[in-house]
């Protein structure tokens, strides 16, 4: 990590409102993410969580206001802001009728990388002897953890996590806030949901973002 990587913005909110139905969720909400943060989208069922980090990615669009990225619109520098985005909502993009490894090689080809070990990746997340199992065969903590396996083996600085925590054990837990402590050592950012208590990731590094909607 050098000094220039820390304190910079990578991520900048501008006056977001989202309004789902009769109900304002956020209204002129601002803040700036930088290299080495470490976010949790914070608030009851319903708060808008999901829709939040759906805007950052770009996945959807605000009544108003704009996203970032560096300087930037989102809007104007895609390319660039989607090779450097590394975005796992809920479903995570794991197909049942596909194995473990045929997954995990799938998404990190779509995303651009053809030099990695697959059946290395599916070690660290504990998936060693289930390579060759289907996805829809395998629980939802093992399901889960074929989505996150990708999380090491990745240039992106900028992860969003739909509730990365889920279904997933305590030893898993806290070996995933291991990786997200050294991904923001070396100048990435993680903004994330979690509904879980983390053991590593303490409140003196995580910064919060707290949602609750109101009726129009
Ligand atoms: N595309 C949509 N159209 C209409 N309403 C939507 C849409 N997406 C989300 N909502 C509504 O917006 C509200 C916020 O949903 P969201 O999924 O962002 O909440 P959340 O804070 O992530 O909740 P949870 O903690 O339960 O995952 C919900 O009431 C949901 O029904």
């Amino acid at each position: 990590m050098t000094d220039s990587n820390q304190q910079k913005s990578l991520v900048r909110a501008n006056e977001l409102t989202c309004i789902r139905e009769d109900r304002i969720l956020f209204d002129q909400l601002s803040f700036e993410i930088n290299a080495g943060d470490i976010v949790q989208i914070e608030g009851p069922n319903g708060a808008g969580k999901t829709s939040l980090l759906r805007i950052i990615a770009g996945l959807s669009r605000p009544y108003a206001g704009e996203i970032q990225y560096i300087d930037t619109d989102i809007n104007q520098c895609r390319d660039e802001f989607n090779e450097d985005l590394l975005y796992l909502g809920h479903l995570a993009g794991v197909k049942s009728e596909l194995t473990a490894d045929e997954n995990l090689n799938f998404n990190l080809r779509l995303s651009g990388y053809d030099d990695f070990d697959s059946y290395d990746l599916l070690a660290k997340v504990n998936l060693g002897g289930f390579e060759e199992a289907l996805a829809g065969h395998l629980s939802a903590g093992q399901h889960r953890r074929t989505a996150l396996a990708r999380l090491w083996h990745t240039n992106c600085r900028i992860w969003i996590l739909d509730e990365p925590f889920t279904a997933i054990d305590k030893k898993g837990v806290e070996e995933l806030e291991q990786l997200f402590i050294e991904h923001t050592q070396r100048g990435g950012c993680v903004i994330m949901t979690t509904h879980q208590d983390m053991s590593l990731i303490t409140d003196d590094v995580l910064r919060k973002i707290k949602l609750d909607y109101r009726f129009v």
